[in-house]
């Protein structure tokens, strides 16, 4: 047999790998990519490459907490019942200055909140609780109860010591991390640059968004969907269009985008259909194949080649399968190619809020609102969910893991679900 004849006569005899199998075999391809700086305003959704450790303390000094007057709270023991203690008041210290005069018994400095506190004093007590006068022409601040020390004072070094680890490598930069970065004086941060991720689709049915819909047509929603997808791990998505299928168009836009882009993914031609050609070009050079069936539903024909060291991932054409084949594969390389600490969906606990008898051999990934419900998580899974059935991915917060199993699961069970990303709709 020719390897043609060969690939037609395999077509039909996939060896079908478990989820785990199938990701680790990709995983193994999606290499660390190069760093790259970006001003600190550009970073957010980004993946640090490096640790940061804090280059200083933070606070860098002993920080007043309230507007008030810095004292040895020693000096204030006497007061109380009626009697006040006075103390000179020997500096006046807004925020941004460096205090003029060390504390010392019998006097205090005004302050202001955020001030850095001067030496010898270890306590700040709040303007309202203080009364002033000027004695002898010498302004004083009367203290009515005894102040205990360390209040209303941040000491130097209390959120972070210098030198400690304030964010790994691999964490992706959200609103507080980019506040710690401005803070230490990180005006350009250390990323990993964004995969660029070649996107097309094959089927003659395919027709663009902005052509009108005619007999026997769709619209093309699996591509901009992946391109979204692409953009919400963080890659660059490369839009590559529809072809019709055809393998000689189909093998030379695969060739020129497996040396163009980081990750090819395509979507459509996978089954065992006349035209799916992917699986055919694919099994033409089934060396470099990883899989071609996988033990789940929806997405069972996914395949995977890397070719030249690149990711091909050709995801189902059915909306719901191209949706899951997704996340389970091309999300988590997308992310692992950033040095994400995170790349696989996070695996959480819910109660089913619907019975499920859809019974299977393979795992199903049914996707579900998640809604929460006197502090507990409930799954309801979508009415329609089949591969085919596009229109409720709108509504998935999760995807509910079905093991394979002889039986149904009822409404009540305790089930996994891996959280996609975003908000719970509800
Ligand atoms: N005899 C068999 N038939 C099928 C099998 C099988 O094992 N034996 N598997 C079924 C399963 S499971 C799935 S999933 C689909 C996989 O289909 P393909 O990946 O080959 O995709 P296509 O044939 O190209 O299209 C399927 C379906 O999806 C629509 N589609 C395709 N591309 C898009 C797009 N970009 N946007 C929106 N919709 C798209 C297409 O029009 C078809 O309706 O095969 C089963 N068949
Ligand atoms: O790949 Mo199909 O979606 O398993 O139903
Ligand atoms: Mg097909």
């Amino acid at each position: 047999m020719n390897s043609k004849e060969e690939a037609k006569d395999s077509k039909f005899h996939r060896k079908a790998l478990q989820v785990a199998e199938a990701q680790s075999r990709i995983m193994e391809y999606a290499k660390l990519l190069q760093m790259e700086e970006v001003p600190l305003d550009q970073s957010v959704g980004r993946y640090l490459a490096e640790p940061v450790y804090a280059p200083h303390p933070f606070p860098a000094f002993n920080r007043s907490g309230m507007d008030g007057y810095a004292l040895m709270s020693a000096d204030t023991e006497e007061a109380g019942e009626g009697k006040r203690v006075w103390l000179d008041v020997v500096d006046n210290i807004p925020c941004g200055a460096v205090p003029a005069a060390d504390i010392r018994r019998g006097t205090a400095a005004r302050i202001m909140t955020g001030a850095q506190v001067p030496a010898g004093a270890d306590t700040v007590v709040m303007l309202e609780a203080t009364e002033s006068r000027e004695e002898g022409g010498r302004l004083q601040v009367g203290i009515r109860k005894p102040q205990a020390a360390g209040k209303n004072v941040t000491p130097r070094g209390f959120e972070l010591k210098e030198g400690e680890l304030v964010l790994p490598a691999g964490r992706m930069i959200k609103a507080g991390d980019i506040a710690v970065l401005a803070a230490f004086g990180i005006p350009l941060v250390q990323v990993i640059r964004r995969p660029r991720v070649g996107i097309f689709a094959t089927g003659t049915e395919l027709l663009d968004v902005h052509e009108p819909l005619v007999p026997g047509k769709i619209r093309n929603s699996n591509s901009p969907m992946l391109e979204a997808l692409v953009r919400e791990c963080g890659g660059e998505p490369v839009m590559l269009g529809a072809i019709v299928d055809d393998i000689e168009q189909a093998r030379s836009k695969v060739q020129i985008a497996l040396e163009s882009y980081d990750v090819v993914i395509t979507t459509g031609g996978v089954s065992v259909g006349d035209y799916d050609i992917m699986g055919d070009l694919i099994r033409e050079n089934s060396g470099d194949m990883l899989f071609n069936k996988v033990t789940m539903r929806p997405g069972s024909v996914t395949t995977a080649a890397v070719r030249g060291g690149t990711l091909l991932l050709a995801l189902s054409g059915n909306p719901g399968a191209c949706f899951v084949g997704f996340h389970l594969f091309a999300r988590p390389a997308i992310l692992q190619m950033q040095g994400a600490d995170q790349p696989f969906l996070p695996e959480w606990t819910a109660v089913l809020g619907a019975d499920y008898n859809k019974v299977n051999n393979y795992t199903r990934f049914v996707r579900a609102r998640l809604e929460i419900h006197e502090g507990q998580l409930y799954a309801y899974p979508a009415v329609i969910d089949e591969s085919s059935v596009m229109v409720t991915i709108k509504d998935s917060d999760c995807l509910i893991v079905i093991p394979p199993e002889e039986r149904g699961v009822s409404a009540g069970d305790s089930v996994k679900v891996l959280k996609l990303p975003g908000e719970i709709r509800g």
